[in-house]
């Protein structure tokens, strides 16, 4: 008898439990195919939406939608719809308004969980919903990294940084061996530019160039093991982390609660471990500033100048009209991880496939180191400044080039704050919309011959008036580590082709695209760097 209870539970069970996902089933394809202006797409499974068809990336996604849909399609991340587009005239009306009131794209994303249990909902800028927060965090960050101050201080940190990385090039074999070193470009760049950016955002020293070199050779650097562990845990979790963000963002809650709890909760603790190490440094450095004698001119590092801000110790007088209070410790912090997530594999990338371009293009790199020559002179250790970088049109051109025809954003998103109107559609406010950068700067209906790595195009041109170009975004939300970005690279270059020369090991090598975290990056590309003769 018990046993026909229990058979007749079960099977009732499995009964309610096939009409219970038969009628959600149901009701989700009723409401997918009666929605509001259906736009073409992959069909979506309940849950998950396009994850499963599609992945996580954007930038894969977007250039399949492209191909398959044209200008605008729609998909589901979980149950949430984005909009991808590659119209001129719709990606113009997104990043074009500088001001905040009449801008109908202000959010980066619609409420999302998973940035809301990172702290970044509230917080810090490029997730940031509290646009009274926003308006301030990108106040005070975009007058510190644009003032000449700070980029003073930037320029000196990139030479600093230049003399290491030759220094261990070096020991590694360049100077020696003549014709045959071979460097292996993305896995240098990346440790230089994580040890830029850590040193820029923290101000204080990391070691990821030298880690690499010491997993790299015999000779092993005199520099004591705790600090290089330090170093190596913070970047290796930092990036971690930023992997994670993808599935952070476009897993439904739900899901990530339950069947990936482990990944989840991994994922999520990386991030806060980082920001216990940054924000034991930031408590560290007020430690530091309120020890300085006040009448000493304090360093124009930017944790200084954050710090700094709004009290008797701001020496850039930041105005930010009645807000008169200083940054907290914790908005410090948020704004710090996001600049080292921001800033590391953008610039990373941008070398890498500057380098690869000048390689697979030799006049142009011919023209570079020319320009090079006319503004520093024939040396090997230039000393630069903002004024003599302000000379490089060319070496800006061969960066923007680069950056037109290899986007490292192939595509990047946006969030509705009213009703808008794109491609005769009518959109609800917290609509999300990627837009896809790639297709307009290699678009042949804006540029002639866009397959041709050409800067000449750029130089004949005002950057203002190339539309169909977007590396930094624009408007009210254009990204505020531009200048200094451009500062890095071209100090990069003119110290990097000031003391080598670089060729390709094979002519015309293919260059190796890889995708993590919404960036397109050089995933292989080996160079011969030989000492430049003199
Ligand atoms: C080659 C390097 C870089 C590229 C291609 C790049 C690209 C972008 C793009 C496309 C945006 C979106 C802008 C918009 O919505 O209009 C952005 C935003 C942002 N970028 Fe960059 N970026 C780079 C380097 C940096 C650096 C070095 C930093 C800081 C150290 C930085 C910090 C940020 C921040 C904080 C935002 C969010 C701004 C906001 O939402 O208000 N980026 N970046």
């Amino acid at each position: 008898m018990a046993l026909l209870c229990l058979n007749i539970t079960t099977i009732d069970w499995i009964t309610v439990s096939f009409l219970v996902i038969g009628a959600y089933v149901l009701r989700y394809y009723y409401n997918y195919f009666t929605r509001k202006n259906p736009l073409p797409g992959p069909i979506p499974f309940p849950i998950v939406g396009n994850l499963l068809q599609l992945g996580l990336d954007g930038t894969k996604i977007a250039k399949h939608l492209d191909s398959k849909y044209g200008n605008i399609s729609e998909v589901y991340f979980g149950s949430n719809r984005s909009i991808f587009i590659s119209g001129l005239d719709e990606v113009e009306k997104i990043y074009s308004p500088t001001s905040i009131k009449k801008n109908d794209f202000i959010y980066r994303l619609p409420p999302n969980k998973g940035i809301n249990e990172i702290g970044l909902e509230k917080n810090g800028l490029m997730f940031n919903r509290d646009i009274k927060d926003w308006s301030i965090n990108r106040k005070i960050l975009s007058q510190t990294l644009m003032s000449r101050v700070f980029l003073r201080n930037t320029i000196k940190l990139i030479e600093k940084n230049c003399d290491e990385l030759f220094q261990y090039w070096d020991l590694f074999g360049v100077a020696e061996h003549d014709n045959c070193t071979v460097i292996e470009v993305p896995k240098w760049t990346r440790a230089f530019t994580n040890d830029l950016i850590i040193e820029t955002t923290i101000s204080k020293k990391s070691y990821a160039k030298a880690n690499y070199f010491n997993r790299l050779s015999d000779k092993k650097l005199d520099i004591p093991q705790h600090l290089l562990k330090q170093s190596g845990d913070l970047i290796d979790n930092l990036f971690a982390a930023l992997k994670g963000g993808m599935f952070i963002i476009n897993v439904p809650s739900c899901i990530r609660h339950t069947i990936f709890k482990y990944l989840n909760d991994m994922i999520i603790g990386l991030f806060y471990r980082v920001e216990d190490v940054i924000s034991k440094r930031v408590k560290e450095r007020r430690q530091e500033i309120e020890a300085m004698s006040v009448e000493k001119e304090l360093p124009s590092d930017l944790l200084t100048m954050m710090i700094t801000t709004n009290t008797s110790r701001d020496q850039n007088k930041i105005r930010l009209g009645d807000y008169s209070e200083p940054l907290s410790d914790i908005s410090i912090c948020k704004i710090i991880v996001e600049l080292i997530i921001g800033g590391t594999d953008t610039t990373m990338a941008t070398i890498s496939f500057v380098l690869a371009y000048l390689c697979n293009h030799p006049k142009v790199k011919d023209q570079l180191i020319k320009e090079i020559e006319q503004v520093y002179g024939v040396n090997l250790s230039p000393t630069i400044t903002i004024e003599s970088l302000d000379k490089l049109r060319y070496c800006e051109a061969v960066i923007h080039e680069t950056a037109r025809i290899c986007p490292v954003n192939e595509v990047f998103f946006r969030t509705s704050n009213n009703r808008v109107e794109l491609c005769g559609y009518t959109f609800e406010p917290g609509t999300m919309f990627w837009t896809n950068f790639y297709s307009l700067n290699n678009n042949e209906n804006y540029w002639v011959e866009p397959d041709a790595f050409n800067p000449d195009r750029f130089l004949d041109n005002d950057l203002k008036k190339l539309k169909a170009f977007y590396q930094f975004g624009g408007g009210v939300r254009h990204c505020p580590g531009r200048l200094l970005v451009m500062a890095q690279l071209k100090s990069f270059l003119v110290r990097f082709f000031s003391k080598y020369d670089i060729e390709s090991t094979i002519s015309n090598q293919p260059i190796i695209k890889g995708f993590a975290g919404g960036i397109t990056y050089c995933e292989k590309f080996d160079v011969y760097i030989r000492p430049k003769k003199i």
